[in-house]
């Protein structure tokens, strides 16, 4: 059973003024409480692509518009694999509040959960090996980019609260997309995006793809050769190049104009340095919906790769876990069609005692596999810092 199906009244009464799907974009977080109506969806399925999924959200927004809900909103998650069920759901009702207000704590500031045990389900030897067989891939197909992940589960003394995590992720990553998101009985998707899929207001869309990663430095002058080094490395603006093609692409048959810059800029996140391209277009038929956008872009390479479909099986035999929601997307899209989608990328997802976090990492055929290990590591910081270790450590620390 799903938590999402519980009979209105039958869920605990504490349960009541938490939301349950926060998305923080830009200052503000939409805040949903309530599942008025279920609306999953494959969206590889016919009743997806052909538009009778549309028709029915279309018909579920206007009976909330004739009892005079002024704009209704979908809101969910999409899994990687989007032949796979997404979570959306319309809320009884939603709001929004200023991230800085929600990020404050309201009792003085602990960490959100004592840890017991940090695993490495897939460790460093057999992460390097499946990177070392993608590079051989290379030479020997027309694969030419696949992001190879890994999970990292973590385990608490006591059950994790979905909602401290995200608070204490809001506070550490006040410009990123934080989300939670139920997926599933007791189980949420919490994280800290940095990357923006869609985003459509009207006729306007924006995509900002990233591909191409160091990690951030406590100084200054390390932090600017690292981001003079990444602007000036063939290997990341290949891995980077691949994306912005993807996404050019996807979006130029929809769009009546595109803008995209001739080079990368970099962007920090409070752990990461990325080459980042802001693509910005006008939509030729602005009835398109975000969603319909969004699933005509995924699974970019920024999560998958180049060929997409020989870098899916690729993935499917290199990595041997199932990565579920991590690399799909997480979002909302109101009834005229405006919305945003965040990749679900620096997250975890977390179930009772028990966090499941990912990180994975763009290879190309100038890769090695110690930087990409690493790299993933660098990555993983965006969520360990949640309980103030890092990846090596908390495995260190752990075992101890
Ligand atoms: C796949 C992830 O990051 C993507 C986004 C930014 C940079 C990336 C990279 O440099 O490999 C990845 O494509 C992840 O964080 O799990």
């Amino acid at each position: 059973m799903d938590v999402l199906a519980l009979p209105l009244g039958e869920r605990p009464q504490a349960d009541r003024c938490d939301p349950d799907f926060l998305f923080a974009s830009r200052g503000r977080v939409l805040r949903a409480y309530g599942v008025d109506e279920r609306m999953d969806v494959a969206l590889e399925d016919r009743a997806f692509t052909d538009g009778q999924w549309e028709e029915a959200l279309d018909r579920a927004f206007r009976r909330r518009t004739a009892r005079g809900i002024d704009n209704p909103i979908l809101v969910g998650a999409i899994p990687f694999d989007s032949r796979q069920q997404a979570r959306l759901f319309i809320p009884q009702r939603y709001d929004h509040e200023d991230t800085a207000r929600l990020a404050a704590p309201a009792t003085p500031d602990t960490a959100p959960a004592e840890l017991a045990a940090v695993e490495e389900t897939v460790g460093r030897g057999a992460f390097e090996e499946a990177v070392g067989r993608a590079i051989d891939l290379f030479r020997d197909t027309p694969l030419r980019k696949v992001v190879l992940s890994r999970p990292l589960d973590v385990e608490a003394r006591g059950v994790f609260s979905p909602g401290r995590l995200l608070r204490t992720l809001l506070r550490q990553n006040p410009g990123a997309y934080v989300f939670a998101a139920p997926v599933a009985y007791g189980q949420t998707l919490v994280g800290a995006s940095p990357e923006l899929l869609i985003r459509k207001t009207g006729r306007t869309v924006v995509s900002n793809p990233l591909a191409g990663s160091a990690p951030r430095s406590a100084s200054a002058e390390v932090e600017r050769q690292r981001t003079a080094a990444l602007l000036a490395s063939a290997k990341d603006r290949t891995e980077h190049r691949y994306v912005v093609d993807a996404v050019r692409a996807a979006l130029a048959g929809h769009c009546s104009r595109l803008a995209v810059p001739d080079e990368p800029s970099v962007i920090r996140t409070p752990t990461m340095l990325h080459l980042s391209t802001e693509l910005t277009g006008e939509l030729a038929d602005p009835s398109v919906s975000s969603l319909r956008l969004a699933h005509a872009l995924h699974p970019t390479p920024a999560v998958c790769g180049t060929p997409t479909e020989l870098a899916r099986e690729a993935i499917a035999g290199l990595e041997g876990y199932a990565r579920g929601w991590y690399s799909g997307m997480v979002g909302w899209m109101d009834s005229r069609g405006n919305g945003e989608w965040a990749l679900s990328i620096r997250c975890g997802l977390v179930q009772g005692r028990w966090l499941r976090l990912y990180a994975g990492a763009g290879i190309v055929a100038e890769s090695t596999p110690a930087a990409e290990w690493e790299e993933t590591a660098a990555k993983l910081a965006t969520m360990l810092n949640l309980f103030g270790v890092g990846a090596g450590e908390a495995a260190v620390e752990m075992a101890s």
